[in-house]
């Protein structure tokens, strides 16, 4: 198990999977840094997008998942904080070379696409699977 939380944080789109996924995190025995939304009332994907990816650039978290209603935005905020690699996933297969070739270190999930089932399957990949390195090491080198 990792010494840091990891980070969680959505909009009110993802607000539910969000809830979901920090159960089925503890369940798994993680510790979980949840960065909200605190409830369903409409927010701004970019300021859970931007709170989470900090939390990752400053080293509070190695790891982040973001949910928003399609991943699209909260992936695009999460991108724009120097050191985060977010990886929008739909499936266990993006997920898994999402780590190994990418080094993704926050998963963005699309909440209004994705299912229950899929999206816990993904969480798992997305812990489990370690960045390969090799080849992959300059290429993410080169992405800051
Ligand atoms: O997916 C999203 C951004 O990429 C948002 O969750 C979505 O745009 C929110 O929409 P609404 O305000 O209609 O609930």
């Amino acid at each position: 198990m990792p010494d840091k939380p990891i980070a969680i944080a959505s909009d009110h789109a993802g607000y539910e999977l969000k809830q979901l996924l920090g159960e089925e995190l503890e369940r798994l025995g993680y510790q979980v840094l949840d960065l909200g939304t605190d409830g369903a009332g409409s927010v701004d994907y970019p300021d859970y997008g931007y709170k989470l990816a900090e939390a990752v650039s400053e080293g509070r978290s190695d790891r982040g998942v973001v949910v928003c209603g399609t991943g699209i935005g909260i992936s695009m905020a999460a991108n724009r904080v120097p050191k985060v690699r977010a990886a929008l996933c739909h499936d266990v297969t993006s997920t898994r070379l999402a780590r190994l070739h990418n080094d993704a270190n926050v998963l963005a999930l699309g909440a209004r696409l994705i299912g229950r089932e899929v999206a816990k399957d993904c969480l798992k990949a997305f812990l489990e699977t370690a960045f390969e390195g090799g080849r992959h090491e300059k290429r993410v080198a080169k992405l800051g």
